[in-house]
């Protein structure tokens, strides 16, 4: 086997590091809690004298000759990824501790590596010790300076110039090589949300509508069902996959109309691109910037990435172009028929390059990641939640009777949509437990910031809230550990705010959609959605678990939360 001869025996190469001050490196990124300067650390006066090395230079140079090839590019990529870390820069809040260190001997490595899996333990025990305080939690690409919900107020009035949520999301998303760095050069995926869908949120409700009219049969099984067929006994089913394709299904019609939202290579595009986007960025998140280079190239997920947007491009192309005909055409005075759609209003209000094939269609897909995976599993959580206290589907079915009875069956979104108030905080308290993310808001200070009681954030820090703990706090939420889904409704009926503590509100206590002017954009449309489907799952089927299971898990990966993939619902039609 080939090895390699890196010094030949006695070489004076070992005695060159004799000079080097130990004290020269940043051992505290090891550990932080380790202090060069501390008292009971003490260090010989003098270092060893270049006899007293040469044990271990021929350790060492034995070693180094024992290696192949292959074993000493790993050592050497490891080592460059240690030094690396090093020298990476970190910023935190000023004077904030690091927490989630086991004892100040744990490598920062082992700490980062535990968040993978354990970031809600590592949140929850350094919000329940620091409390009022800032804290810092490691992960690998980035320390997050988590700081208690008092500082929002403040925080919400800095534009997004100096504290960024977009900056931070496409941080998360290592955009250059995710190609997301759009999001920060144009915002037109957010205005089109604000300006357009929320603006006209009960027409874009009913748009919707017809669309999930047309997928139930498709993709609810029942015994009438065109592909699927659902007898009236039990059946078990993959809920979560059946509620993306409906939610896939009702977004793409908003979005980009008939015929595109019967596409099915653009709702299979628009489940697996959050999935995908989603596990490439994670893996290169592993990675230290200066081998994203090389590290992108071997990571399957970025190819079905790219993939993808070859396929949005293929789909989004006509599309636009049949757009631009049709303005031509009515130039020109003829009547044309369009569906109104949100592409259409990208197109009309973009500038020139965000009218561009590749930025339109990127776009298009990153405004799936956005909403697809988030609203389906909504819907999701809320009949594993009903599942697990079942005395709550009969009165939740008799809100939805009673609302039906009163709008006269009704179907306008205007009519119903306030009206369902006990599913509403249903909703409120399933979010509670089952929020899509534990670290919500997040931003990026683009620049220093010091806060009124001289908390100072360093430019690049990255700071977020740590919103599943503030919500579950005794002192936000009486009895957290109490399943208690009319906990909003009781609220705002007791104080007679009626308009306060729905679903898709934000405060500084509740920030499951994020907080201020760069909250969700998209929020109210989901509530809608969830509502829309859920209220029309439980007139038809009755859902329990499958013998001898109960609430599935959470998983966990890095501050991401979703439900276990594996869990499954048994169904049947109900007999009315
Ligand atoms: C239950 C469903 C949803 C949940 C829980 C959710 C949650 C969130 C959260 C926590 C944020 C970060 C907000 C912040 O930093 O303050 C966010 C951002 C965002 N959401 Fe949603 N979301 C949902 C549905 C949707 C839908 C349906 C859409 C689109 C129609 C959407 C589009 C977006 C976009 C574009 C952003 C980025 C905003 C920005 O960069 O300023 N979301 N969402």
């Amino acid at each position: 086997m080939a090895t390699l001869n890196f010094f030949p025996k006695n070489s004076s190469v070992l005695s060159h590091f004799s000079h080097l001050n130990i004290s020269q490196f940043n051992i505290s990124h090891f550990n932080p809690h380790f202090n060069l300067n501390q008292s009971h650390i003490h260090f010989p006066k003098h270092f060893p004298k270049q006899e007293q090395l040469i044990p271990i230079k021929t350790l060492v140079t034995d070693f180094l000759d024992s290696l192949t090839y292959s074993q000493f590019a790993v050592i050497l990529l490891g080592f460059c990824w240690i030094l690396s870390s090093l020298l990476q820069k970190r910023p935190k809040v000023l004077n904030a501790p690091f927490h989630g260190y086991r004892s100040w001997l744990e490598p920062t490595f082992f700490v980062q590596t535990r968040y993978v899996t354990s970031a809600r333990k590592i949140i929850t025990s350094g919000y329940q010790k620091y409390k009022d305080k800032p804290f810092v939690v490691r992960r690998y690409d980035v320390d997050i300076s988590v700081l208690p919900n008092k500082y929002l107020n403040e925080l919400r009035l800095y534009p997004n110039t100096k504290l960024s949520g977009v900056k931070a999301q496409v941080r998360n998303l290592v955009d250059k090589w995710t190609y997301t760095t759009l999001m920060i050069e144009s915002n037109l995926h957010i205005r089109v949300l604000q300006n357009k869908l929320t603006a006209e949120l009960t027409k874009y409700l009913d748009i919707a509508k017809t669309e999930l009219e047309y997928g139930w049969p498709l993709d609810i099984p029942q015994p009438e069902g065109k592909l699927l067929r659902l007898p009236f006994y039990w059946v078990e089913v993959d809920i979560q996959q059946m509620m993306r394709m409906l939610v896939a299904r009702m977004s793409a019609k908003i979005f980009l109309g008939y015929p595109a939202c019967r596409n099915m290579e653009w709702l299979k595009l628009s489940i697996d691109f959050s999935i995908d986007m989603f596990t490439a960025a994670f893996m290169l998140r592993m990675f230290p910037p200066w081998t994203h280079p090389i590290t992108a190239h071997l990571i399957p997920a970025r190819y079905k990435v790219k993939k993808n947007l070859r396929t949005a491009e293929k789909i989004i192309g006509p599309l636009m172009e049949k757009h631009r005909q049709a303005l031509a055409a009515k130039e020109k005075g003829d009547d044309v028929q369009e569906d109104d759609t949100l592409l259409n209003w990208m197109m009309d209000n973009g500038n020139e390059k965000e009218n561009q094939l590749f930025e339109m269609a990127t776009r298009q897909s990153i405004l799936t990641l956005a909403s697809i995976h988030t609203t389906s599993m909504g819907v999701a959580n809320m009949l594993f939640d009903l599942c697990a206290h079942p005395e709550w589907f009969d009165v939740l079915r008799e809100e939805i009777v009673e609302v039906l009875a009163e709008t006269k069956g009704e179907v306008k979104a205007k009519e119903w949509l306030p009206r369902l108030e006990k599913m509403d905080s249903f909703f409120v308290e399933s979010q509670r437990y089952n929020p899509p993310i534990l670290l919500a808001p997040q931003r990026l200070a683009v620049v220093p910031i010091t806060l009124k009681d001289g908390t100072h954030i360093p430019a690049g820090t990255r700071i977020a809230c740590a919103n599943h703990n503030i919500l579950n706090d005794p002192l936000t939420t009486p009895n957290p550990d109490q399943f208690d889904p009319m906990r909003s409704y009781r609220k705002r009926h007791e104080s007679g705010e009626l308009n306060k503590h729905l679903a898709g509100q934000t405060d500084k206590d509740n920030l499951s959609f994020g907080h201020g002017k760069q909250a969700c954009p998209g929020r109210y449309f989901a509530v809608g959605e969830i509502k829309m489907i859920l209220a029309r799952l439980l007139l038809e089927f009755e859902f329990k678990y499958p013998e001898g299971k109960s609430r599935p898990r959470n998983f966990y990966a890095d501050e991401n939360v979703f439900p276990d993939p594996w869990a499954r619902l048994m169904m049947r039609k109900r007999r009315t």
